[in-house]
């Protein structure tokens, strides 16, 4: 069986926390791809900044120049909100051959437990979870049956966050290797994110 990392985010932009955690997994899981999925409703947070589309072609940009690595665009077909469980039910069918593992940072590990149908989910696939800075990477108050389904994976701390890139280019300041170049070109090119 293909062992697929999903790596599920807003992506409002990809930035390279995104992108050496999804590495990191695929190292730390031993993973034969890993799949890069943008929400297109997130279901825990504020409408995204940027357009769906806008969104997939800076993940597409991102990671371009990685064999393993390819960009999902089943949220945004399906439309809504995007729970997760949803999701992987959807590519379970189309990928009967392949198995499953979740992508998280910190932050979002700790709020599993208050994702949608969670149980359900947590029997279809593994997380694997990247510590995150300024984040407790502490399962030990999870309920069993996820803090025995996460594998915590080593990853050097970045405090880059989709937030403060926003944030930054609302100020006029600089995003240089905090994103991809390709990503950096393309924000500029469609003056995103500038109020
Ligand atoms: N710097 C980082 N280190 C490790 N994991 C990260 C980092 N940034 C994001 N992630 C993880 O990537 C996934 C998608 O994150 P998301 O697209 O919401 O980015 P974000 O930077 O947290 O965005 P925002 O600031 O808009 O909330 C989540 O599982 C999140 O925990
Ligand atoms: O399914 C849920 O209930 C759920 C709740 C919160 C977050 N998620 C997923 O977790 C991923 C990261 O979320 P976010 O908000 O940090 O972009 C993204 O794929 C979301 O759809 C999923």
């Amino acid at each position: 069986m293909a062992r697929t990392g999903l790596m599920g985010g807003t992506f409002d932009p990809i930035h390279l926390g995104h992108l050496l955690a999804a590495e990191a997994a695929r190292e730390a899981a031993d993973l034969d791809e890993v799949w890069f999925i943008p929400t297109n409703v997130p279901p825990h947070k504020a409408q995204p900044g940027a357009d769906a589309q806008a969104r997939l072609e800076m993940v597409k940009l991102a990671i371009a120049d990685h064999p393993a690595f390819r960009a999902e665009d089943a949220e945004l077909v399906r439309g809504g909100v995007s729970y997760t469980v949803d999701t992987v039910a959807a590519l379970r069918e189309h990928h009967p051959d392949r198995s499953f593992y979740w992508i998280v940072g910190t932050d979002m590990m700790n709020d599993l437990p208050n994702w949608r149908r969670i149980e359900e989910l947590a029997a279809q696939v593994r997380f694997v979870c990247l510590r995150r800075q300024g984040e407790d990477s502490e399962a030990s108050a999870l309920p069993a049956y996820l803090r025995d389904n996460i594998l915590q994976a080593p990853m050097p701390p970045i405090g880059i966050s989709s937030t403060a890139i926003r944030d930054r280019l609302r100020e006029g300041r600089s995003i240089r290797y905090q994103v991809p170049d390709a990503v950096r070109d393309y924000i500029g090119r469609n003056g995103l994110y500038e109020s």
